[in-house]
């Protein structure tokens, strides 16, 4: 059987002495889009920045299109977008400076600079701060600058977080049309009306464990309407009543 296109294997993350992330595996075939979703410190975040390169496991492996972090990390990065899920813009830097910016370091032309501005909606606001920005203006800069040099994979933290009901609708589109392009894309989300809509498979997180993973179709036929509503419901009724049981 050949090598999924990502695969990370039984990742370990501790910091401080405290057990983050747990024993997580996932695997993604080239051109799907996996939705990772989970409460608040379910540990998304941290499986993230993981996969990226942004963080390291303490124990585990992760291999993206057949190449690890630790053996070519330039290689690695190359093929890799990330949005991050905040980010301290510096002052006095507009949005097409900052994009140029991030263009510079990865060898990317101006013109697709214009182009991503254009894919966000942000091409009349170029030049202007984008400390002057609203929350969900600076989601669209980060969100170009992950497409920039149109990676092999996305990696998007909480994309959608302040986008306007027009733009989620955008953002939705845009994803598709990246999938279409043979692209793949692993993103993390709150929002399982988004995850459902997006997705190909989905991995619920709970306490930095795997608690749940399935094709969106799968759960479609298991549930009916708002599956992941439902699904994401009983897994947590499931650990509380699992909790419950170790306390006695
Ligand atoms: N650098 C760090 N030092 C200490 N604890 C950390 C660090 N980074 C993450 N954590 C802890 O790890 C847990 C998982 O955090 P993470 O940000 O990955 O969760 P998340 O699922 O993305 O959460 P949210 O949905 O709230 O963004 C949380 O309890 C968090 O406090």
């Amino acid at each position: 059987m050949s090598e999924p296109f990502v695969a990370a294997r039984n990742l370990y993350k501790t910091i401080k002495g405290q057990r983050i992330v747990e024993d997580i595996s996932l695997y993604m075939e080239r051109g799907s889009i996996v939705g990772l979703c989970g409460g608040n410190g379910a540990g998304k975040s941290t499986v993230l920045r993981m996969i990226a390169g942004v963080l390291q496991p303490t124990s585990g492996e992760i291999i993206v299109n057949g190449m690890q972090w630790k053996h070519d990390r330039k290689k690695f990065a190359g093929q890799i977008g990330y949005m991050p899920d905040d980010y301290q813009f510096p002052h006095g830097m507009t949005a097409r400076e900052m994009l140029l910016f991030w263009a510079g370091l990865r060898k990317v032309s101006e013109q697709r600079v214009n182009e991503v501005l254009a894919l966000v909606g942000l091409e009349d606001k170029k030049n202007k701060l984008v400390s002057t920005f609203s929350k969900g203006m600076r989601q669209r800069v980060l969100f170009a600058q992950s497409m920039l040099a149109e990676p092999r994979l996305l990696i998007m933290d909480e994309p959608t977080n302040g986008l306007d009901p027009y733009w989620m609708k955008e953002f939705v589109q845009l994803v598709k049309d990246l999938r279409r392009g043979g692209q793949s894309v692993i993103f993390s989300t709150h929002q399982l009306d988004i995850a459902e809509e997006l997705a190909d498979e989905v991995v619920f997180l709970n306490e930095g464990r795997n608690c749940g993973e399935g094709a969106v179709t799968e759960y479609r036929q298991l549930f009916g309407d708002y599956p992941l509503h439902r699904a994401y419901q009983q897994l947590m009724e499931l650990h509380a009543s699992q909790e419950k049981e170790a306390e006695q």
